[in-house]
This record gives structure tokens, sequence and C-alpha cells, in this order.
């Protein structure tokens, strides 16, 4: 199954790659193939030589069609036929010599990853212009003119490859390595959405006339889908297929460039949709993954492990800037009978009501969790004694008002708090101490908050 979705995925990421490059074109077809053949190196590179065969239909499926189909040449397949086995080779000698560190995990890796490609590019067309000088007797004044088409486009070729790439990393590898605070507000996706079909759009209008520019320009309308799909995720990226599809169609109506091939627009448009679907799907995939390994199953709150991890670098930056920082160790008084009583599945509803307390218990910028069973914790940015004992109070008097269902019974909680100080060196500290506090809260008869260090009971 993995097989033939990443296949798909080659497949799709080769056409893409292939026609966005093609606008760039500078010496005919050649800047469109390397960043095209980037995809096949990245994918026979990080999954080995079982993409050779799928690359080879990649390349039938997404190069020829375009330009190669319509116009059929010797030159057009023997160039195909090079980018597949150098870029399959190179692919399979970077892997075997591991020739950059797995996993790519930041810009920073993807800048090697181009400068790699980059050189192996330039040496290709230094091979290539090797042999169309032994074997096919090209003549010195073309030497300029095509290294320099290589050159330039090869170039060009790179940096659309660079957008490839990050799809393609961001989609297997999981690391999002473009995010950054430009794609933090979701407002970015209609603005940028907008401004992408404007540019499209105004570009149609500039080159009215102009049909084969009109043509490549077209293509254009890939990008913000594939980025809305590895962005926002799928729905975000059908929406987007339609939008600038829409445009598209409304544009050419507009021109009335009937002499427009409504197959490719046809086809582009499926495999706009069919890109949106796949990434979008995965990356959708993988943000619930992410979810699922953070938070508890049933409660849907932080788990254990999440709650470290957030919880130490909190406790980190408090101790740091000198801040307060309050925690709450919250644990169900005879919950054991309840479940007895009622049953598991009793239980767990109660357990859902209570994570929903803590929830609004709790500001945006505070932590809350369950540690297992029924011991949930508050992690209190920036609160002072007071504070976390105002929180505690009202958390034990919300757990009072859970009705356990279908019965007219409630339930209580006894609360621990312990407050960060000198004696706490590390969260653990901070929730040993909470531990003993609420010790002292169930000895001293349930349903009551204790502080760490303070004989008296702060509320009951
Ligand atoms: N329904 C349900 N029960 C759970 C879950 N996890 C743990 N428990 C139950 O929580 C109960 C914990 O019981 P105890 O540790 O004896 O504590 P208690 O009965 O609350 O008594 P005190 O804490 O001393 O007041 C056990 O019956 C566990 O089976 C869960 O996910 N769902």
């Amino acid at each position: 199954m993995e097989f033939i979705s990443r296949s798909l995925v080659l497949i799709l990421l080769y056409y893409l790659t292939w026609h966005f490059a093609s606008l760039f074109e500078i010496a005919p077809l050649v800047s469109a193939f390397y960043p095209a053949a980037g995809v096949i190196f990245l994918f026979v590179f990080h999954y080995g030589a079982r993409y050779i065969p799928v690359a080879g239909v990649a390349i039938l499926l997404g190069g020829l069609p375009f330009d190669v189909f319509w116009n059929w040449s010797a030159d057009n397949l023997t160039m195909s036929l090079r980018q597949w086995l150098v870029y399959s080779a190179a692919g399979l000698v970077a892997r075997h010599w591991r020739l950059f560190a797995l996993p790519i995990k930041t810009v920073r890796d993807v800048s090697a990853l181009i400068v790699i490609l980059t050189f192996t590019t330039l040496v290709s067309a230094a091979i290539a212009l090797g042999l169309l000088i032994q074997f096919a007797g090209l003549q010195p004044e073309l030497y300029k003119h095509l290294f320099f088409g290589f050159w330039i486009g090869d170039l060009g070729g790179v940096l659309m490859f660079m957008a490839a790439a990050t799809l393609f990393i961001d989609l297997y590898e999981g690391h999002h390595v473009y995010h950054g605070d430009v794609f933090k507000d979701r407002l970015a996706w209609p603005l940028t959405l907008l401004l992408l079909t404007g540019m499209s759009v105004s570009a149609y209008f500039l080159v009215a006339g102009q049909e084969d520019i009109i043509n490549r320009i077209g293509y254009l309308i890939l990008l913000p889908v594939a980025w809305a799909a590895t962005v926002y995720g799928m729905r975000f990226a059908l929406l987007t297929a339609l939008v600038v599809n829409l445009f598209a169609v409304a544009t050419y109506a507009l021109l009335d460039l009937d002499s427009y091939p409504v197959l490719d627009l046809q086809l582009l448009f499926a495999v706009t949709v069919c890109m949106a679907m796949i990434l979008g799907a995965s990356l959708e995939e993988r943000e619930q993954a992410r979810f699922d390994a953070a938070h508890d199953p049933l409660t849907r709150v932080m788990n254990r492990r999440a709650f470290f991890d957030h919880g130490s670098a909190l406790f980190e930056r408090a101790r740091r800037h000198e801040r307060n920082l309050a925690l709450l160790m919250v644990d169900l008084d005879f919950f054991k009978l309840v479940n007895d009583t009622w049953g598991h599945k009793c239980g767990d509803q109660v357990l859902m009501s209570v994570a929903e307390c803590c929830r609004r218990a709790c500001r945006q910028t505070d932590l809350h969790a369950r540690l297992g069973g029924e011991e949930f914790v508050l992690l209190l940015d920036d609160a002072n004694l007071e504070q976390a004992q105002i929180v505690a109070e009202r958390l034990r008097q919300a757990v009072e008002k859970i009705i356990v269902p279908f019965t007219n019974h409630t339930l209580t909680a006894s609360i621990g708090i312990s407050l960060l100080d000198e004696q706490a060196r590390s969260l653990d500290d901070l929730l040993l101490q909470a531990d003993k506090a609420l010790y002292q809260a169930k000895a001293d008869g349930r349903n009551n908050c204790k502080v760490y260090g303070s004989t008296a009971p702060t509320a009951s």
C-alpha cells in the first residue's frame, strides 16, 4: 500500500514539477527536465531502487504527453532516458554513500539537498555537453549557447525543484520545513490564494494572444493547490483546486481561447484534485498521528508524556525569568466506587467531565493533562499561591457539581498544590511536592485542597 501511494505521489510530483518548471524554460525542455528529475533522485535516494521503474512510468505519464507527445522527437526521448538514468544512479549513489544525513529536518538540510542537486545538475550538464561534442560533433559556436542554456535553465529548474522537495519532505518525513510565522495565521491561506490567482489571471491578460505562453502559465494553478494541500490539508486544497480551476476556466472563456487543448485543462484539473487529496490526506493523517501521540484517547487532554515535554519547558522558562508557577495535582475521591457500582463506561464519562472542568479552570497559557487513571494535573503559568488556591478551589467546586450519569450521585476531588521555589529544581520535584500535598488532602478527609509545606487546608 505504501509503495502504491508513494508511487502515485512520485508520478504526481513529477508531473507537477515538470510542468511548473517548464514555465521557466530557457533552453527548450532541459530546464523542465532537471527539476522533475530531482523528484526521481529524491525517491530513489530515500526509498531505494524499486522506485526506478516507477520513475520511468512517471516520465511517460508526466513528462511526455505535454510537449513530447504532441511533438515527438528522438532528442526528447534521449533526454528523458538520460535524466532517468542519471538521476536514478545519482539517487542510488547518494543513498549508498549516505551523502547527507537523514532525516531532513530543517531548512538547512533542504539547502544542502539543493546544493547537491545543483552540483549533480551542473555535472550532468557538463557530461551531456561533453557527449554532444564527442559523439554528435557539436560546433564550438554552440558550446556557449548550450552551456548557458543548461546552466541558466538548470539553475531556474533547481529553484523550482525546491517546491517539489518541500512538498515531498513535508509529506513523508513529517517535518514542516517551511512552516514558520508565515503560515501561523490561517488568514494566510485566502490571502495567498488571492495573490497567486490574481497573478496568474493578470499574466493571462498580459500575454493574451500568445497561446504558447498562455498554455504554460496555465500550469501555475498547480502551485497554490499543492501548497494548500501540504500546509492546510485536504479540505483547503480541494477548495483551492476548485477556486483556481474556476478562475482558469473563466479566464479562458473571457479571452475566448478555444484553441487551448480541452484535454489538457481536464487533465490539469484531475491532477490538481488528486494532488490535493493525496498530499492533504497525508497531512491530515500525520496531524492526527501527532495529536494521538500527545493526547489521552479518552479525555482528549494532553497525556503524561506531552505534559512532561511542554511542562518542563514552561518550568525552565518560569525559573529563568523568576516568574511564579503553580502545579495542581487533582485526584478523584473514591473513584473506584463509581466504577464498581455503575460500571467502567460510567466511570469514563465522569473522567471526561473532570477533564472538561480542568480545561475550564485553566488559562490558554496554562497546561492541563491526565497523568493516568483518575489523576489530572494543571500547571499554572505566572500564578502565585493565592491565584493557585483560587483555581484549585474553583476546580474542586466544579467537580462537586458533576453528576454520575444516570444517577443522582455526585463525586469529589482532592487537590495538592505546589509552587515553584528554591526547593523545586525540576518539574519532577514540583510534581512530587504536589503529590505529598495531595496525600495530606486525602488524609484530611478528602474533598479539599492542600498546599505543600503548609498544614492548614485552603478550603473544604
Ligand atoms: N472508568 C475508568 N476507570 C479508570 C480508568 N483508569 C483508572 N481507572 C480506575 O480508577 C480507580 C482508581 O482507584 P483508586 O486508586 O483505588 O482510588 P480511589 O477509589 O479514587 O480512592 P482515593 O483516591 O483513595 O480517594 C480504579 O478503579 C481504576 O480502575 C479509566 O480510564 N476509566
